[in-house]
C-alpha cells in the first residue's frame, strides 16, 4: 500500500473499544494513545473524537433490558466522566472535553465558536476530546452517531485525515457477521450507491450505525479533500504501520484537493456580508506571506456583518482577498488600526489576534 501522508487528523474511537464489556478499559486504548504521542512528538496535530460514554454508564444506572431515552442520557451522563478519565490516565498533556450537538454545529456563532476554541486548544497543545452531548440532546437535535460527528469535527478542525478506529479490520465486500468470505477493501476511490450497499448496521451490543455511518462520515470527507480511513482499533499492529506512515484498514480517497475545495467553498459558495479596507502592508502580508489580517492593516469597514459571516477584503478600491471574519462589523472599527494585544482592552473580550485568519481566507 502506498504511504501515509497527515499533519492534522481526526482520530474516531468506537464504544465498542473503549468500554467493550460496558466498563471503561484502557485495553484497546494504550495502542492508540502511543501513537497519538508520537505522532504530536512528530508535530502532528490529533483531535480526538470518543464514543463510549454511553457504555460505560451502562452499570451504573438501574434500567430494563431496553434503557429509556432519560436512562441512556443519564448513563451518558456519567459515563462521560469516566470516559475522559480513562483517556487521561494514559497521558501526560491535557486533555480537553468538548460535547456537541448537531445544533452547535448548524448555528453559525456556536459554529464559530468550536472552531476557535479547537484552534488554540492545538495551539496549547491539548488533547481535544469530542463527543455529542447526549445528556442534553433529543434525536432531531443529535447527529447521532459519532462517525458523521468525526466528520463534522475533521471539517471544522480543518483536518487533513480522519481515521476511524473500529472492531474490524475496514470495509469489507460483504458484512462479515454474515458472511465468512467477505474480503477487505483497501482502497475506495469513488463511494458509489454499491458501496453503499456493502455496508450493514453496527456489530456490536455497544455500536451505533455499524460501517453505514462510516461510509456517510467519509463520502463527507472525501470531497472535502480530507483522507479517511477505516482501521481495527483492537491491532496495536495497525498503529505501528501507521505510525511507520504505511497505510492499513480501507483507505477513502479523496475526490477533491483540500485547498482547492476550501478556496472553492470560500470563493463561490458564501455571500459577502461587507467589506474590509485594509493598506498596503497588510495587503503584502497577505499576498507576499500568506499571513492572516491583523486589526492594525485596517483603515475602514463597511458593512453590517457579524463574526463568522464572509467579508470581502480590500485595497485601493479592490477586492483582494474574501474570507470569514472574526469579530462583528462594529468591534472591526473600534480595533482598526490597533496592534493585537490592544483588542481585549478595547472590547473586552478577544477571540484571537487576527480579524480573518489565513486559513480562512482566499486570494482573489
Ligand atoms: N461491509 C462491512 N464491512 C465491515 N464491517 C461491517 C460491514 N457491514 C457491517 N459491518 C459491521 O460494522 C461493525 C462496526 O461498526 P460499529 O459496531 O458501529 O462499531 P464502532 O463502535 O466501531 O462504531 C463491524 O463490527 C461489522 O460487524
Ligand atoms: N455518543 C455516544 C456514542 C455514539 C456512537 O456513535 O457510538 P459508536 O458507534 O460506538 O461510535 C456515546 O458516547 O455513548
Amino acid at each position: 500500500m502506498a504511504g501515509f501522508v497527515w499533519k492534522r487528523a481526526v482520530i474516531k474511537v468506537g464504544s465498542s473499544l473503549i468500554a467493550p464489556d460496558n466498563q471503561c478499559s484502557t485495553l484497546y486504548l494504550s495502542a492508540i494513545a502511543k501513537f497519538i504521542c508520537s505522532s504530536r512528538q512528530q508535530g502532528k496535530e490529533v483531535i480526538l473524537v470518543s464514543s463510549g460514554s454511553v457504555a460505560a454508564g451502562r452499570s451504573k444506572i438501574a434500567h430494563k433490558h431496553r434503557p429509556s431515552i432519560a436512562e441512556k442520557q443519564a448513563m451518558a451522563a456519567i459515563g462521560q466522566t469516566h470516559m475522559m478519565a480513562n483517556w487521561a490516565s494514559l497521558f501526560d498533556f491535557d486533555c480537553a472535553q468538548i460535547l456537541l450537538t448537531a445544533d452547535d454545529l448548524h448555528n453559525r456563532t456556536r459554529y464559530v465558536n468550536i472552531k476557535n476554541t479547537l484552534r488554540e486548544l492545538l495551539k496549547n497543545k491539548a488533547l481535544p476530546i469530542v463527543n455529542e452531548n447526549d445528556t442534553v440532546a433529543t434525536a432531531e437535535l443529535k447527529v447521532g452517531d459519532n462517525d458523521n460527528l468525526a466528520a463534522y469535527t475533521a471539517l471544522v478542525a480543518q483536518a487533513d485525515t480522519l481515521i476511524i478506529c473500529s472492531d474490524i479490520d475496514g470495509l469489507f465486500d460483504a458484512d462479515p457477521r454474515t458472511n465468512p468470505q467477505a474480503k477487505l477493501i483497501s482502497e475506495v476511490r469513488e463511494i458509489t450507491p454499491q458501496i453503499h450497499q456493502l455496508a450493514g448496521g453496527a456489530g456490536s451490543a455497544v455500536g451505533t450505525g455499524g460501517m453505514q455511518t462510516k461510509i456517510q462520515a467519509a463520502e463527507k470527507c472525501v470531497k472535502s479533500g480530507i483522507q479517511t480511513l477505516i482501521v481495527n482499533g483492537r491491532d496495536a499492529k495497525v498503529f505501528d504501520s501507521l505510525a511507520a506512515g504505511q497505510l492499513t484498514g480501507t483507505l477513502f480517497v479523496p475526490t477533491e484537493n483540500r485547498e482547492r475545495a476550501r478556496d472553492a467553498w470560500l470563493k463561490h459558495s458564501l455571500k459577502t456580508k461587507g467589506s474590509i479596507i485594509i493598506d498596503e502592508g497588510a495587503k503584502r502580508a497577505l499576498l507576499e506571506k500568506g499571513a492572516s489580517l491583523l486589526p492594525s492593516g485596517i483603515t475602514a469597514v463597511a458593512g453590517n456583518f457579524v463574526a463568522g459571516e464572509a467579508v470581502n477584503i480590500e485595497c485601493n478600491q479592490t477586492v483582494i482577498a474574501k474570507g470569514l471574519v472574526l469579530y462583528n462589523a462594529s468591534d472591526l472599527v473600534s480595533i482598526k488600526g490597533l496592534k493585537s494585544n490592544l483588542i481585549e482592552a478595547t472590547l473586552g473580550y478577544s477571540v484571537g489576534e487576527a480579524a480573518v485568519h489565513r486559513d480562512d481566507l482566499v486570494l482573489l
